[in-house]
């Protein structure tokens, strides 16, 4: 097992993946995990939604309708399992929605994480039918419940030599990081 430094800095998101997706509990065993983020008043204010087989192409059909379009869009079918991030918003006096969504984005990040350490390919993504009307129907979100994007999660394709296949370069911390004494 990598350390947390370790599994971050090789950490990749990868467009294209094959048919091979982890099992239902794979997610479970990562979600359980994931979920271990700060949270505030532990409000627990997330859901996942797994999106396996023909619900990748209703998601399609939620988008065109979204995009007033006459075909479904092929999107969803990028990916062999989606997971959709639900920023759930629990009542609280004391913690705001953008820190319950900051939690739910947390996780997200995390589970990302466990996935790509656990060697499937991984990435996160978002369009601008993602808070739209018919696709949180398609998903049967509540009031409360907004969605955050998916994580479009399958197996890795074999890397070709020179192209994604060493470390990623860390960011010049220099420029995101300063200090107030
Ligand atoms: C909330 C969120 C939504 C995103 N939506 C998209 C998207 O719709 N399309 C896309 O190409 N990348 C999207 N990205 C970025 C990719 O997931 C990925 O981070 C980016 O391509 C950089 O690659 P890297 O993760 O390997 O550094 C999104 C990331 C986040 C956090």
């Amino acid at each position: 097992m990598s350390s947390a430094r370790d599994a971050l800095a090789a950490r990749r998101s990868r467009s294209k993946v094959t048919d091979a997706a982890p099992s239902h509990e794979e997610i479970l065993a990562a979600a359980a995990v994931a979920g271990r983020v700060a949270d505030h008043s532990s409000l627990h204010p997330w859901r996942l939604i797994e999106l396996r087989g023909e619900a990748r192409a209703r998601l399609g059909e939620a988008i065109a309708r979204a995009e007033a379009s006459d075909s479904p869009s092929t999107k969803p079918l990028r990916a062999p399992l989606l997971i959709a991030i639900v920023a759930a918003r629990k009542p609280s006096t004391k913690v705001p929605h953008w820190e319950q969504d900051a939690v739910a984005s947390g996780v997200a990040h995390m589970l990302s994480l466990l996935l790509d350490e656990a060697g499937w390919g991984v990435m996160w993504r978002t369009g601008h039918y993602t808070r739209s009307e018919s696709v949180a129907a398609m998903h049967g979100l509540g009031d409360d419940e907004r969605l955050l994007g998916w994580l479009y999660v399958g197996g890795r394709l074999d890397a070709k030599p020179g192209k994604g296949d060493g470390a990623p370069k860390l960011l010049d911390a220099e420029r995101f990081v300063s200090v107030l004494d």
